[in-house]
């Protein structure tokens, strides 16, 4: 099973660098490493076996955090009506977002980043994520709310963007600026 020693911290190239493209149908490693970052949530989600394993509870995972420079992301949250979305997903893609941004007010942290950065993290209010299941299945779901926050953090893992180059105000040491927004 993953445990912290698997997640690997900020400083580390590998959480800056653009993830692979995994090829498809996936390999039965990738299907497995995709399997344990499910797992990860999982047990980070139950207190006995977070308090065990001195687990960091998670409502996402990408692969880069756990070393592996592939689009693999790992979520397991709820949404506004407490519906479980509970997913793996290889080579994720956001096809179109909304105009409108949204936030979540206590800020953002990240299992790769072990200290609180506070400030503001802009994000889409809703999205469009196109990608494949852990079953092959091609995907395309319509977000918003807290899983629409989730999924772009872990999506902006697979192009080596940590939550904090998004917020405004901070000069953070770690932090690295963002391409200008495309006009
Ligand atoms: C907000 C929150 N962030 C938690 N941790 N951070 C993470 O998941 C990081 C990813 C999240 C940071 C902000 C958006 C995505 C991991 N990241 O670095 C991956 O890239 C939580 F654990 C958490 N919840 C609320 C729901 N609760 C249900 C019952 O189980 C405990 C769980 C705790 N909410
Ligand atoms: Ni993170």
């Amino acid at each position: 099973m993953l445990t912290m020693k698997d997640v690997i911290r900020e400083g580390h190239p590998t959480l800056r660098l653009k993830a692979k493209e995994v090829p498809l149908p996936p390999s039965q490693e990738d299907k497995e490493i995709l399997s344990k970052m499910m797992e990860f949530l999982v047990h980070s989600q139950d207190p006995e076996t977070a308090e065990k394993y001195d687990l960091r509870p998670g409502v996402g995972l990408a692969a880069p955090q756990i070393n592996v420079s592939k689009q693999m992301i790992a979520i397991r949250t709820t949404d506004h009506k407490e519906n479980l979305i509970e997913m793996g997903l290889f080579n994720p893609k956001i096809i179109s977002q909304s105009a409108e941004t949204t936030y979540l007010e206590n800020g953002e942290g990240c299992l790769s980043v072990d200290r609180e950065v506070s400030g503001i993290v802009p994000r889409y209010a809703r999205i469009k994520v196109t990608g494949t299941t852990l079953d092959g299945d091609t995907v395309t779901l319509r977000l918003k709310g807290f899983p629409a926050i989730v999924f772009q953090h872990e999506i902006d893992h697979l192009n080596g963007i940590m939550f904090y180059d998004r917020i405004e105000e901070t000069d953070d040491p770690y932090k690295v600026p963002l391409p200008p927004k495309e006009v």
